[in-house]
């Protein structure tokens, strides 16, 4: 063949491949969700992630999102899906919350949880159905918060008396140091039975594990050997083992006490006052729970889970309802005026779960603040384990799901005034009256859906409203002087939970305390 014509023939060679290969992408990139248009190498779609992810990516979902509520992004080396209105929700958790019900690895959860020995960041499979199991039965069931009441009622009536003490010290009062207090002890006692210099240990670690855990790691975004070398260059590395061998020695330390005072004792106690590391031990010494393994990594890594799980977003939660409050005087005094209703006897000393349940209002508040502030905006991170087809888009096996809840909460098309603070929707004749966030509403999704759907809720609620009644019972709030309610900052703090990003400091009066 002459020279001439051998260059021909490859033109056309690369003409045919060149066409093969736009067809190709053209039809891949139409199967998969949209995406922003601009990926660098190796961070892909990272840079357009700001200070708070919930944010950026309502943000990115309205410029680039399918009209769905779909987007997917390369956040370096995961590719993620991420689920931003009411309508990508309800598709997901409806009919792909098999494929979904995994979590992406995390070097973190790996090292501070015992290699993911807990709930939380466990794989999804048989080890983690049992775990959930076990917390659900022996912690939080409906009927083992109940048995909670009385550690909840000594410790609201403790909140009582520390704001009581600011109060006649003419002190203002750090929301947040308080309600966190109240939280850890209600949360520690009934997991742990660890009160005291134990469970203030325990608060300082929780708060300095979630500065480790939270925002973007190294192995989020980087091969696991480009990682480690990163992790190890930023002290990373160290940190997170230093922080492992501090927890691993006060849950060591709280383990070997009980299992001491247990031997002691002899028969041990009555199951109705057991905490949660009392049966796991009762557990192991009758020879386990229906076949999970009881190894001293496994009780300290469930521990360790329930406590950091349940005490950060109740106070969050707390934190964040006193501030809406302060910041609408009408909706606290409403509040008040229910708590007095239904609290009517002053010399009552503390408030019943049945007269809590009467407070109607008071609940229809905190679903309110869990709409608008929901503690874990992108829940915690799930990952695909199959292939999945959602709203016609191909979704490949090993993709990490953010669920926007924040996002859901103000979906335009799922609420009225969705920027608004309005408890009345929530009550009998509102618009949302019969809509809960037990995971069948997808527009309200606080705790999640699904299989991994937070299991924590029975226990949580009372922690928060027994909090919450107990304050504004026996107390009004106001800002400081000079801070009017329009100029309190709402803003978040980032991280896999988000309290306010300027902690709350108000100034109690004593309304019913002698
Ligand atoms: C207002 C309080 C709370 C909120 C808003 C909340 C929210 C959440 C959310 C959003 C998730 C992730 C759901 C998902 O991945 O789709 C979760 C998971 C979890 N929560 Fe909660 N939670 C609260 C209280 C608690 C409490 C008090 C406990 C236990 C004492 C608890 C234990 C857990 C556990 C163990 C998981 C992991 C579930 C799993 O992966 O299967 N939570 N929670």
């Amino acid at each position: 063949m002459a020279p001439a014509s051998n260059v021909l023939a490859a033109a056309g060679v690369l003409i045919v491949v060149f066409f093969y290969v736009i067809r190709r992408n053209r039809r891949r990139s139409g199967k998969l969700p949209p995406s922003p248009p601009y990926s660098l190498p190796l961070l892909g779609h990272l840079h357009l992630i700001g200070r708070l992810p919930h944010r950026s990516l309502r943000a990115l979902h309205l410029r680039h999102g399918s009209t769905g509520g779909l987007l997917l992004l390369q956040l370096g080396r995961r590719r993620t899906l991420v689920a931003s209105t009411a309508a990508a929700a309800a598709d997901l958790f409806r009919s792909h919350d098999l494929a979904f019900a995994s979590r992406p690895r995390s070097v973190a959860g790996d090292k501070l949880m015992y290699g993911c020995r807990n709930v939380s960041f466990a794989p999804y499979g048989e080890r983690w159905r049992r775990a959930r199991k076990l917390a659900v039965v022996h912690l939080l069931s409906p009927r083992r918060a109940e048995a909670f009441g009385p550690v909840r009622a000594a410790e609201a009536e403790a909140l009582v008396g520390r704001v009581g003490r600011a109060t006649r010290a003419g002190e203002e009062v750090p929301v947040r140091e308080v309600v966190c207090c109240y939280a850890n002890a209600a949360v520690t006692r009934a997991v742990a039975g660890a009160a005291g210099a134990a469970a203030e240990r325990v608060r300082e670690m929780v708060g300095n594990s979630g500065a480790l855990v939270a925002g973007l790691q190294p192995d989020d975004v980087l091969p696991d050997a480009a990682a480690k070398v990163v992790r190890w260059a930023t002290g990373m590395e160290k940190r997170l083992d230093d922080m492992a061998a501090v927890w691993d020695r006060l849950l060591s330390e709280i383990v070997a006490a009980r299992e001491e005072k247990r031997a002691a004792a002899g028969a041990g106690k009555e199951k109705e006052e057991e905490d949660f590391l009392d049966v796991m031990l009762r557990l192991r010494e009758e020879g386990g729970d229906n076949g999970f393994e009881l190894t001293d990594d496994h009780i300290k890594a469930m521990l360790e889970d329930m406590i950091a799980a349940g005490m950060v977003t109740t106070s969050v939660t707390l934190e964040w309802v006193m501030a809406e409050l302060v910041a609408n005087p009408r909706v606290m005094g409403k509040v008040q005026d229910e708590i007095a209703r239904v609290v009517h006897d002053a010399d009552e000393p503390g408030i019943s779960q049945a007269q809590l349940n009467r407070m109607e209002y008071l609940r229809a508040t905190v679903k309110e603040v869990l709409r608008l502030h929901p503690p874990a905006p992108l829940l915690v991170p799930h990952e695909s384990t199959a292939p999945a087809v959602v709203q016609g888009y191909e979704v490949p096996p090993g993709t990490a799901l953010f669920v926007n809840a924040w996002a859901v909460g103000r979906d335009p098309a799922a609420w009225d005034a969705p920027e608004e603070f309005r408890p009345e929707r929530f009550v009998a004749g509102g618009a949302a009256a019969a809509v809960d966030f037990r995971g069948t509403d997808y527009h309200f999704i606080p705790f999640g859906a699904g299989r991994r759907i937070c299991p924590g809720i029975n226990f949580a609620l009372p922690v928060v409203e027994l909090a919450l009644a107990s304050l504004l019972r026996h107390f009004d709030w106001s800002l400081p002087a000079g801070v009017r309610p329009e100029d309190l900052d709402l803003g978040e703090a980032p991280g896999l939970t988000t309290p306010l990003r300027v902690p709350l400091i108000l100034i109690p009066r004593c309304k019913t305390l002698a």
